[in-house]
């Protein structure tokens, strides 16, 4: 048996982002055009006892956690990842997982979603199980609606409610930055809010949803240009219900020279297209400075989830 496996899995933006109704089961069919990013999670499994899993925050992350922040029992996704596959495969072996945090916790970025596609990979190469990739992404849809994405990578349109992948070839690199808050958004509640400002609108039914054609083609052409005024996100409005402040960085972004800006995911994380790499950096050093945070240059299309060694 190996002595310890180590796996990488990416965060994500979604560059377009539309939520259709409620459905009975209390998730949303979406359409999302899933971008993954240079930012990595990274999970070390070591073996631990039989019958136990549980995490511990690494000091290679490079996020800020407060204590606390993301639990390390049977709460954390990378342990459910852990115990999924033990019932999956009957695997009796027990799990200590480290994990080096690189996406910011509960901004939107899938951070955990990439702990349990990550976890998912590295357990199965400790165990030695042998599961397919296919296997691994139907155990990882349990988990969650963005842990099939972190394992696919790359860019992709995700339907259903974001699990339904279709992978984009040919996608040119595209420069981003990220603008972390100091406080995280709950998932449910976005989508909650959005139900709740959808009910008191006096519009009618939602629209139908899909990814704009155009928007692929740009992304293909790599011309941010663009790309930019395809940017949408309809979780955007609820989680600037749900924090006001949001606005401020909306228009510290555009005075920054940001070809458009963003909400991702449930937010509370900005993402803001940049130009090339260059304009990212320097946007990236501006905001920080401005806002007074540790605002992330990125790129993407990167890597699912994989083996390290
Ligand atoms: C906001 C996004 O990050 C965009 O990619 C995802 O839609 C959320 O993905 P996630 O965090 O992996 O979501 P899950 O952990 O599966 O679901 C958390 C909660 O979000 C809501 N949810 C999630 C996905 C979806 N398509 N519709 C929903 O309404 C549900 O209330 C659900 O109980
Ligand atoms: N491994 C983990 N890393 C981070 N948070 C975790 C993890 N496991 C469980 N959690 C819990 O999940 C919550 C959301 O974490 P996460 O960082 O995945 O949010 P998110 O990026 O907004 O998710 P998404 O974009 O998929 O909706 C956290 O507040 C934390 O309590």
């Amino acid at each position: 048996m190996r002595d310890f496996a180590t796996a990488a899995a990416p965060g994500k933006i979604n560059v377009a982002f539309q939520v259709g109704p409620l459905r009975e089961d209390g998730y949303h069919d979406v359409a999302s055009l899933y971008l993954a990013l240079d930012l990595q999670e990274l999970v070390t499994a070591y073996p631990a006892e039989a019958g136990t899993a549980y995490a511990e925050m690494s000091e290679a992350s490079t996020i800020i956690l407060e204590p606390d922040e993301v639990p390390t029992g049977e709460d954390n996704l990378a342990v459910k990842a852990a115990r999924l596959l033990c019932e999956y495969t009957g695997h009796e072996g027990g799990v200590r997982l480290s994990i080096a945090k690189h996406v910011p916790v509960a901004g939107g970025m899938g951070g955990g979603s990439a702990d349990a596609a990550a976890a998912l990979v590295a357990c199965d190469a400790l165990w030695g199980l042998g599961l397919s990739r296919g296997e691994l992404m139907r155990l990882g849809a349990r988990l969650g609606a963005d842990v099939p994405f972190s394992m696919t990578g790359g860019a992709a349109v995700g339907l259903g409610v974001g699990d339904e992948l279709s992978p984009l070839l040919h996608v040119e690199p595209s420069h981003w930055v990220l603008i972390p808050a100091s406080y995280g958004l709950s998932t449910p509640r976005v989508y909650g809010v959005l139900d709740e400002l959808r009910a008191s609108a006096s519009r009618g039914e939602a629209e139908g949803i899909g990814i704009d054609p155009e928007l692929v083609t740009a992304l293909r052409d790599g011309d941010p240009e663009t790309v930019a005024p395809h940017l949408r996100n309809d979780l955007q409005a609820a989680a600037v219900h749900l924090a006001p402040e949001l606005e401020q960085v909306f228009e510290a972004a555009k005075h920054a020279g940001a070809l458009a800006s963003l909400v991702s995911g449930s937010g509370p994380t900005v993402a803001v297209l940049a130009r090339d790499g260059r304009e990212a950096k320097r946007i990236a050093t501006q905001l920080s400075d401005e806002l007074e945070v540790r605002a992330i240059p990125a790129q993407g299309p990167s890597q699912g989830a994989r083996l390290l060694r």
